[in-house]
C-alpha cells in the first residue's frame, strides 16, 4: 500500500465516510441482503463471535485498548441480543430488556471517547470492565424483580415506535443517532485511532436498532463492524511501524524498506537541521518539537517527486527516484531557502507548555513573542558510479554518500546544500 493510499485511509473524512458508505447500500436494500446471505445463516450468527474474539485477542499485544473494550461491549452485547431479545414475539419483559440494552450500549461505547487511559488492562479499563460488569447485573437484578404489568405501561408512555419507520422506539432511535454523529464530529474534530473504532459500532448498531425487525440484522451488523475492528487494528499497526508520530511523515522503517527495493536511477538528500541543539536548550524540547513539525511540513512541499522520511532526531531523507543529484538541486535549494526564509514565533512564557522546564529563553515576567529562523544543511548524493558513469550503486552507498555530503554542508558553514557524486 503506498503511503498516499495510506495517508488517505487515516484521514478524518475518510474515517467517516467508508462506514457510512458501506452501510448505505445495507440501508437502501436489506432485503436484497438477507436473500443473498440465507445459505450463510449459521456462519453469519457466529461471524461477529469469530471477529470480535480475534479484535480483543489483538488489540492488547497490539496497544489497541479502546478497541478491545469496543469489541468486548460489542460480543457482549451481541450474545444478549442473540440469546434474549433476537426472537418473534417478544414478552413486554423482554421488549424492557431491549431497551436496556439498546440504550446502554451506544452510551457506553460513546463513554470510551472519554475514557483517559485506553489500554484494557489498565486502571480505567478494569474500571470500565467493572461498570459494564455491574450495569449487566443490575439488569439482571432488576428484570428478575419485574413484571409484564410493571413495564406495559412504556411503550405508550415513551418507547413507542413509529411502525412506518422502524419497530425499535424512536426514543431510543433519536439516542442512538445523535451519539453516533457527535461521534462522527469527534472523528472530524480529533480523529484519534480509537475515536473512528467508536463511530463504526455506534453506527452499524444503530442500523440494527432501526432494522431490528428484520431477520439476522444484528449478526449483519455486528459482522461488518467486527471486520471494520480488525481493519482499524491492522491500519493502526501499520501506522506504528511505519509512520513517524512526530512528524507524521514516513519513518526509519518505511525507509528501509525502500532501501531495499530501490534501484536504477535515484538521489538521496539528508537533511539535518542546524544547531539543533543548542535550539532545543535555548527554548525547550517541545518547541524543538514544533519546529520539526514545521520543517516536516515544508519538506512535504518538496517539488520533484520527492518521498519524504523522517531519519531519525532531527535528520530526515528526501529520496526523488528517476534523477540525478544534479536535477534535483533546484528543488532541494528552494526547500532550504523557504525553511530559512520562515518566520518561526516563539511563544512566550504563559503560552508555552508546562512541561517545557529546560527552555533557558522563557521569559520570567510573560516575556515577549519572539521570531526566529531556522536554518537546514542538506548533503546530496545519486546512485551514479562517477567512475562508470552507470547508476550501479547500492542504497547503502548513497546514503553513505550523503551522509558525507552533509557533513560537508555542516563543516563548510551550514544552510546549505552540497552535492556529493561518490567516487
Ligand atoms: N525536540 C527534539 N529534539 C530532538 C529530537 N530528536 C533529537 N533531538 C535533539 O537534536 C539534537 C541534535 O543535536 P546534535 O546532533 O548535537 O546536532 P546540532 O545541535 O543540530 O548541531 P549540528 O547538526 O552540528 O548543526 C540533540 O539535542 C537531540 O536531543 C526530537 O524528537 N525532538
Amino acid at each position: 500500500m503506498s503511503f498516499f493510499s495510506f495517508t488517505i485511509i487515516r484521514s478524518a473524512p475518510f474515517r467517516v465516510l467508508f462506514p457510512l458508505l458501506l452501510s448505505l447500500p445495507l440501508c437502501i436494500s436489506v432485503d436484497q441482503f438477507l436473500i443473498f446471505l440465507t445459505p450463510y445463516h449459521s456462519l453469519i450468527s457466529t461471524f461477529p463471535y469469530i471477529m470480535l474474539s480475534i479484535v480483543i485477542f489483538l488489540s492488547q499485544p497490539f496497544n489497541q485498548g479502546a478497541t478491545g473494550l469496543v469489541a468486548l461491549l460489542m460480543v457482549v452485547s451481541f450474545y444478549l441480543v442473540q440469546r434474549y431479545v433476537g426472537i418473534a414475539d417478544l414478552t413486554d419483559i423482554q421488549k424492557f430488556a431491549f431497551c436496556l440494552l439498546v440504550f446502554a450500549l451506544p452510551v457506553n461505547l460513546f463513554m470510551i471517547h472519554f475514557l483517559p487511559e485506553k489500554r484494557l488492562l489498565s486502571r480505567f479499563g478494569i474500571n470500565y470492565l467493572l461498570l459494564i460488569l455491574f450495569q449487566v447485573i443490575w439488569c439482571w437484578l432488576l428484570l428478575e424483580q419485574i413484571t409484564n404489568e410493571n413495564v406495559s405501561w412504556l411503550w405508550s408512555a415513551y418507547l413507542k415506535p413509529i411502525p412506518a419507520l422502524s419497530s425499535s422506539p424512536l426514543l431510543l432511535i433519536i439516542i442512538s443517532i445523535f451519539l453516533t454523529l457527535i461521534s462522527a464530529f469527534i472523528v472530524l474534530f480529533r480523529n484519534a485511532n480509537f475515536d473512528h473504532t467508536i463511530f463504526i459500532n455506534l453506527l452499524f448498531s444503530t442500523i440494527a436498532l432501526i432494522f431490528f425487525d428484520t431477520p439476522q440484522i444484528s449478526a449483519i451488523c455486528f459482522s461488518l463492524a467486527a471486520t471494520l475492528l480488525l481493519l482499524g487494528i491492522i491500519t493502526s499497526s501499520h501506522e506504528l511501524a511505519f509512520v513517524d508520530q512526530l512528524t507524521e511523515l514516513q519513518g526509519r522503517r518505511a525507509l528501509e524498506i525502500e532501501m531495499e527495493h530501490i534501484n536504477g536511477l535515484y538521489t538521496i538528500a539528508m537533511l539535518d537541521v542546524d544547531h539543533f541543539k543548542l535550539f532545543n536548550d535555548s527554548y525547550g524540547h517541545r518547541t524543538g518539537d514544533e519546529v520539526l513539525r514545521l520543517v516536516a511540513q515544508i519538506m512535504k512541499q518538496t517539488e520533484g517527486n520527492a518521498s519524504v522520511f523522517r531519519y531519525g532526531g532531527e535528520e530526515f531523507i528526501i529520496l526523488f527516484k528517476g534523477k540525478n543529484s544534479n536535477q534535483c538541486l533546484p528543488y532541494l535549494n528552494e526547500l532550504r531557502s523557504k525553511i530559512a526564509k520562515y518566520d518561526l514565533v516563539i511563544r512566550d512564557h504563559y503560552e508555552r507548555p508546562i512541561l517545557d522546564k529546560d527552555a533557558k529563553n522563557c521569559g520570567q515576567n510573560g516575556g515577549e513573542h519572539k521570531t526566529v529562523n531556522i536554518t537546514v544543511s542538506i548533503g546530496v548524493a545519486d546512485s551514479i558510479n562517477n567512475r562508470t558513469k552507470l547508476h550501479t550503486l547500492g542504497a547503502d552507498e548513497v546514503l553513505k554518500a550523503a551522509d558525507k555530503a552533509l557533513y560537508r554542508a555542516k563543516s563548510g558553514g551550514r544552510n546549505r546544500v552540497t552535492n556529493l557524486r561518490f567516487a
